[in-house]
């Protein structure tokens, strides 16, 4: 038999009962043990889902209060000392301060995990920091599960992609020098400890044999797994998010017992790894695709895999190409999807289903599962013909695009003075990011208009009293260029998924960004297109309350899609270009209305870069002019403003410039502005607003902080160029701290401007 294997599923629960569960325990509104209940509740559930889809190795160790790399960290003992905690001895609390911060330390850094829009907790490395085991939480859920009657495969990040995650806090030369020697150890005590549980099976993942890590990195491989081979359980090596085709010889060299691999992200490799690694050991492959919400085509999985079978035997296992964690939950609870569009979809509970056929279809034959590949069958033949996906007119717009139809009218110093013109700004010109703290009120007010408890009108009049509100706000604090606060957007993505043709949407679909915040991706199944005006509505009633240039406010093109689920049959360069003309059409739109400040953000550009060095070329090469695209036939005169965060950018300087926006503002100051420089030593040529502090805590900063990272932005980039604002949006702040934070960054702004001015 063949065996079906997951490494992960989600783990909010299907109507998000773990967020709500985890923030009500960080209110005091539940006990610890209240909490721990409805933990284990989605875990059995999780269990008993993928038992009866027919799962025969089900993961322990997917499931976390706020992160799976903290909860590494912590069975690691590696916990930033600065923050004075006992690792043999970490309370639940004291685990949520490492990720949240507390009143003395700042929260632990967090970043996307590879090209998701997951957030990982980012380990702290010093020369000295120390490690030690501590397997209890695991092996508790370990005998939970077992005592559940499972047959289980802890997962866990391996040692290599931990080393390599984490950020070295002072400079102390090689992590795999410095600090393998002390993780190994340590890590190998954490298998031995499981091993002494009577685990079997343990999948550690090493994703970083799908980037291009380096020699340094791949040449650790055998000495580790030697190492962790010797522990007594067995192990196989989990890869993903790309291919790992270049490690055959590594990999089939290494002592372990099998290795996984996506085989959605990258099919040519299946072949590779059926023909060169040996049969002796477990080759597992994911044709199953767990970073997408679409079916299956099942007979052609079973055909491509009956030939493996025949040369592997049981030793091919199968699997979702990469854990579940980045699916949707649970299709069958959606009630208002198009149900010819949902009869083309599987999110996590409906894959498992799928492997648990293609098992089926391996160990009985296709005969014995053929209802099943007649409905996948015809769903594949439904989607590649259906006339919902096809838009002509949207198609023969891209195709005739003439030569240039990306390029502004003019050159950016053109531009920008006919910019300065009208906006007659002030020297270091101050705005923020666009949105502002999305209240419980605004929340539920948008709750009870969906459920229908509430009217348009009052809704329309909840949100304008909330604009009102935060121009009022803006007003008072001077923002030279305000915004209206996206009050009336439930995410920056969605909000325009829900108004674009082409795109559906989801009532649950909730996947985990970070801790307890999800995001609901929509769905682009077909060509996109834009019925009506989106955003002009509330950006005009905003400028309608002040003389100031109100900024209008749009998600860029590579951000729509990479933040959406995607439809599979046509290149992402169509689905960036066609987005990015329905934006140009906005723009003009809000450009006829009096709106001449428009804020494009790009937040996700760095993260839909392929994974493979050698392809970033040609990536960026479209997705900038998509970027461009969505601006083109702007006047010289209306000023386009792009937003960047969560991302390191040092290495895609050129690609950022070509997009020619005439101010970029990014993310800068939790890396005290060591990004600025590279900015300055690359002489980025536009206006540039670096944040001046961060947006991820309730925490006031300083003056003085604001200062010494404003001053720090002086000395790199031409005061003439520079603007001051926040690092990202304010959504997820309170209004308490939001004000004061604005006025000490207004405050000192003003200092600075007076410096100017006198030295003038
Ligand atoms: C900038 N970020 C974003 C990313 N991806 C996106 N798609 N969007 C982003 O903004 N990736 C990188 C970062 C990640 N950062 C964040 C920050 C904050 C959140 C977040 O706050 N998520 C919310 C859900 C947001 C949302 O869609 N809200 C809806 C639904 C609100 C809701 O929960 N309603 C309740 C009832 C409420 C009530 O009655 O009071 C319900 O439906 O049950 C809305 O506003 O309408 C979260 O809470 O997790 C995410 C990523
Ligand atoms: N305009 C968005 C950008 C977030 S990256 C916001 O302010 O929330
Ligand atoms: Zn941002």
């Amino acid at each position: 038999m063949n065996t079906f294997h997951l490494s992960g599923y989600p783990r909010v629960g299907a109507k998000r009962e773990l967020k709500f569960a985890v923030e009500a325990f960080w209110k005091g509104a539940k006990s610890e043990a209240e909490l721990q209940e409805v933990a284990a509740e989605i875990r059995r559930s999780n269990w008993a889902t993928q038992k009866a889809a027919g799962a025969d190795l089900l993961p322990v160790g997917d499931f976390s209060f706020y992160d799976h790399v903290l909860d590494l960290l912590c069975a690691v003992g590696a916990i930033p000392k600065r923050f004075g905690f006992d690792p043999a001895n970490l309370t639940l609390e004291q685990y949520f301060q490492l990720a949240r911060g507390n009143a003395t330390q700042f929260a632990m850094e967090m970043t996307k995990w590879f090209d998701t829009n997951y957030h990982y907790i980012v380990p702290e490395w010093h020369a000295d920091t120390e490690f030690s085991a501590h397997s209890a939480r695991l092996i508790e859920q370990i005998k939970e599960a077992k005592a559940q009657g499972h047959d289980i495969k802890p997962t866990l990040v391996g040692p290599l992609t931990l080393l390599w995650l984490g950020k070295k806090k002072e400079e102390f030369g090689c992590r795999i020098k410095t600090l393998l020697p002390k993780l190994l150890p340590v890590y190998a005590q954490l298998l031995r400890e499981l091993a002494a549980e009577g685990v079997d099976w343990i999948q550690i993942d090493e994703p970083i044999l799908a980037v291009d890590a380096g020699e340094a990195w791949t040449n650790a491989f055998p000495e580790v797994y030697q190492e962790l081979t010797n522990t007594g359980v067995r192990i196989i090596i989990g890869t993903y998010f790309a291919g790992v085709s270049e490690h055959i010889k590594l990999l089939s060299s290494l002592p372990v017992h099998g290795v996984h691999i996506d085989c959605v992200r990258d099919y040519p490799q299946l072949e590779v790894f059926a023909d060169n690694y040996p049969s002796s050991k477990v080759l597992s492959i994911g044709l199953v695709d767990g970073r997408n919400v679409w079916k299956a085509n099942l007979t052609k999985i079973i055909d491509t895999l009956q030939p493996v079978k025949e040369k592997f035997g049981n030793n091919l296992w199968i699997a979702p190409s990469c854990s579940l964690l980045h699916s949707p939950q649970d299709l069958a609870v959606e009630e208002k999807l198009d149900p010819e569009i949902k009869n083309w979809m599987a999110f996590a509970a409906q894959k498992l289903v799928e492997l648990g056929v293609i098992k089926q279809a391996l160990a009985h034959g296709k005969d014995s599962v053929q209802a099943a590949l007649k409905a996948s069958d015809e769903a594949a033949a439904d989607r590649a013909t259906n006339k919902k996906i096809h838009n002509d007119a949207v198609k023969a717009r891209l195709e005739s695009l003439p030569a240039g139809a990306d390029q502004r009218k003019s050159p950016f110093a053109t531009r920008i003075k006919a910019q300065q013109e009208w906006m007659k700004l002030p020297i270091l010109p101050t705005t923020t990011i666009g949105s502002f703290p999305q209240t419980a009120e605004i929340r539920a007010a948008r709750a009870a208009f969906k459920k229908g408890e509430l009217s348009a009108a009052d809704y329309d009049a909840a949100m304008k009293k909330e604009i009102a509100y935060c121009v009022e706000i803006q007003e008072k604090l001077q923002l030279d260029v305000p915004v209206h606060g996206e009050a009336e957007r439930n995410d920056m993505v969605e909000y325009f998924g829900e108004q674009l043709a082409g795109y559906c949407f989801t009532q649950f679909g909730w996947v985990q960004s970070y801790g307890s915040r999800c995001v609901k991706p929509p769905i682009i199944f077909g060509d996109v297109s834009r019925p009506n005006p989106m955003t002009v509505y509330w950006s005009s009633y905003a400028q309608s309350l002040t003389k100031r240039p109100m900024k209008g406010m749009l998600t860029g093109p590579v951000t729509m899609f990479k933040w959406s689920f995607v439809r599979d049959d046509v290149p992402l360069s169509v689905v960036a270009k066609q987005i990015a003309l329905a934006l140009n059409d906005e723009v003009l739109d809000l450009e006829k209305a009096g709106i001449k400040v428009i804020q494009i953000d790009e937040p996700a550009i760095r993260e839909a870069m392929p994974l493979k060095k050698s392809q970033w070329n040609e990536y960026l090469d479209w997705a900038c002019e998509a970027f461009r695209l969505s601006s083109t036939g702007a006047e010289d005169s209306t000023q386009i403003h792009t937003h960047m965060c969560y991302s390191e950018f040092n290495d895609i300087l050129p690609a950022i410039a070509s997009m020619d926006a005439d101010v970029i503002t990014i993310e800068t100051s939790r890396s005290d502005m060591d990004l600025l420089t590279a900015f300055g030593e690359f002489k980025y040529p536009n206006d540039i607003g670096p944040g001046v502090y961060d947006i991820h805590s309730p925490r006031v900063p300083a003056e003085s902080e604001i200062e010494h990272l404003l001053r720090k932005a002086m000395n790199v980039v031409p005061v003439e160029r520079l603007w001051v604002n926040p690092d990202c949006g304010l959504k997820t702040r309170g209004w308490t701290e939001t004000i004061e934070q604005l006025e000490k960054m207004m405050s000192v702004t003003k200092k600075l401007r007076e410096e100017l001015n006198q030295a003038k």
